[in-house]
């Protein structure tokens, strides 16, 4: 391939267009006059819909062509943002700058770049607006709250909804391979609830897992533009994306598309804390999973695309370990799932076991799930005793929050590691495993014991979109 103009000197990254066809949605970016970079998303058997559905699914796929955007704004970062697919109002840019700061917040980090005030999402003449009206609310609109200010009833988008909306409430639950999402399943089955079992991309791995749920199946595929990849062979700026974000877009157009109602995440409440707070800022990992990206994403549906479309993630109110004690009570997943983010590159290579047993993943999920489960059982499930590794004390260190940040993953907060831990540290089956040993020799007496407290730590807590029909599985003990 020829050398390609450097991203990073870009003027402008232009939103150009959005196509849909015969199930391919096709998202088309550029940098300044470049080369057009095309993402295709694949939904299989797509049905053609009903009209009634026709302008939430535009809007549910222009939010789907501005969120996955991020991915290819990062290469270069320029100073001038040009949306010339779509209109833009106050809301949905107030949405799209948060998304693009605090979702490329890690990235920023890394890459030693600070985007406060460089993001700025253009608002379109046409709606009235200006950017000053992220700042000054208009008053006396009753749409719901976005984020601190108020939607205009001018684009709601709950004209249509009766129409679509089908009783009993259909589901999507997006599968990602690992704990969260299995835990999510159990609980809709639980609740009788109709719902499918739906992913991203083409991992056998979240296949198989999707199979063992025994609900309908539904993978949609993702292709990024190799121009990307080409960029960043070409020295491109690179790092962490909110995919969680893309995945939610992804799903709001197959919702629309193939008549669901519901879409059930599996973030937890540990995902809304800070990995770390560097210049004032705080910087998440997770952001996409936060209870903030939650509730602005859900609000933005309900207004712009159908009002009766539901977005919430089932496993809000609880933490980490609380996600872990509710897995822990089926072996059903065992040979099936894992956590290991490695498995699910789209290039590169892929852990040999399902458990890479390096990462920060594997370590933390290891050490969350061995107070519910018998230790013959967490060591098959690992093949190995990570905590009987004294190699590993740097990384059990970090994800406890001593001497060190927790790790840029998907891992619970310092706290729950901690009282973990201090459990383990009172359970004859582990207490003399390297590790554990450690800890309670030179960590332990540094705490206070009142925060170690397990039942606190898995108690429900936090606020959260869940459906009443769902509330009382989610919170229902054994
Ligand atoms: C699997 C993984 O963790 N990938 C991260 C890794 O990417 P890597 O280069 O090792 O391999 P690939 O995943 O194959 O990606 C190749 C390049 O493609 C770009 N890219 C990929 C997907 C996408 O949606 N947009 C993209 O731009 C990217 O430039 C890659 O270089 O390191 C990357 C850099 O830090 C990460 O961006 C890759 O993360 C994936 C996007 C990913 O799916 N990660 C999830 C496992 C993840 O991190 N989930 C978080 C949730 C974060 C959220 O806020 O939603 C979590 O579970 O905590
Ligand atoms: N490829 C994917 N397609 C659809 N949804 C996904 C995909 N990957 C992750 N998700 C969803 O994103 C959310 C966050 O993913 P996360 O990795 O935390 O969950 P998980 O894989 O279920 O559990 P674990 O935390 O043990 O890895 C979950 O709701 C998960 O189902």
């Amino acid at each position: 391939m020829n050398e390609l103009s450097d991203p990073r000197v870009a003027q402008t990254f232009r939103f150009v267009r959005r196509d849909y066809a015969d199930g391919v949605a096709s998202l088309v970016y550029a940098f300044d006059d470049g080369p057009e970079m095309v993402e295709r998303i694949v939904f299989p058997d797509a049905p053609a819909f009903a009209p009634e559905r026709a302008a939430a699914f535009e809007a549910a796929l222009d939010l789907l062509h501005l969120v996955a955007g991020v991915s290819y704004y990062k290469a270069g970062v320029p100073s001038e943002i040009r949306v010339e697919s779509t209109q833009l109002d106050a809301a949905t840019v107030a949405f799209l700058d948060a998304l693009y700061l605090h979702g490329l917040g890690e990235f920023a980090y890394h890459n030693k770049l600070d985007l406060r005030g460089r993001i700025r999402f253009p608002v379109s003449r046409h709606s009235g607006e200006s950017r000053s009206a992220l700042q000054q609310p208009k008053a006396g609109h009753p749409a719901p709250l976005l984020d601190g200010r108020k939607l205009d009833p001018g684009f709601r988008r709950d004209d249509d909804l009766k129409e679509w909306l089908i009783q009993p409430p259909r589901t999507l639950v997006p599968i990602g391979g690992g704990k969260d999402s299995l835990v999510s399943v159990e609980i809709l089955k639980r609740a009788g609830e109709d719902a499918t079992a739906v992913w991203v991309g083409n991992s056998p791995l979240i296949a198989a897992c999707a199979e063992r749920t025994g609900l309908p199946m539904l993978n949609i595929r993702r292709e990024l533009s190799p121009l990307l990849f080409e960029y960043n062979r070409q020295g491109a700026y690179n790092g962490h994306i909110p995919v969680t974000a893309i995945n939610s877009a992804i799903l709001a157009v197959a919702a629309v598309l193939y008549g669901y109602d519901a879409i059930a995440f599996s973030n937890e409440r540990s995902a809304s804390s800070a990995t770390l707070e560097y210049d004032g800022q705080p910087v998440n990992h997770q952001w996409s999973k936060s209870w903030e990206f939650e509730r602005t994403f859900h609000d933005l549906l309900h207004a712009r695309v159908a009002a009766g479309l539901d977005y919430f993630s089932l496993l809000r109110p609880l933490s980490e370990l609380a996600v872990a004690e509710r897995f822990a009570r089926t072996s059903h997943y065992d040979d099936a799932f894992s956590s290991c983010n490695r498995n699910f590159r789209i290039l590169g290579p892929k852990p040999a076991d399902r458990w890479c047993g390096q990462c920060p993943k594997c370590h933390f999920v290891f050490l969350a799930l061995a107070p519910f489960m018998p230790k013959p059982r967490l060591l098959g499930i690992f093949g190995r005793n990570l905590l009987d590794d004294a190699t590993l004390a740097p990384a059990f260190d970090a994800l406890m929050e001593y001497r060190d940040h927790k790790p840029f993953e998907c891992v619970g907060e310092g706290v729950e590691s901690r009282a973990a831990m201090a459990t383990l540290a009172t359970r004859a089956e582990w207490r003399e495993d390297a590790l554990v040993a450690r800890f309670a020799d030179e960590i332990l007496p540094l705490l206070d014991r009142a925060e170690l407290d397990l039942d606190a730590l898995i108690a429900p807590a936090g606020e959260h979109r869940i459906p009443g029909r769902l509330l009382r599985f989610v919170d229902a003990h054994r």
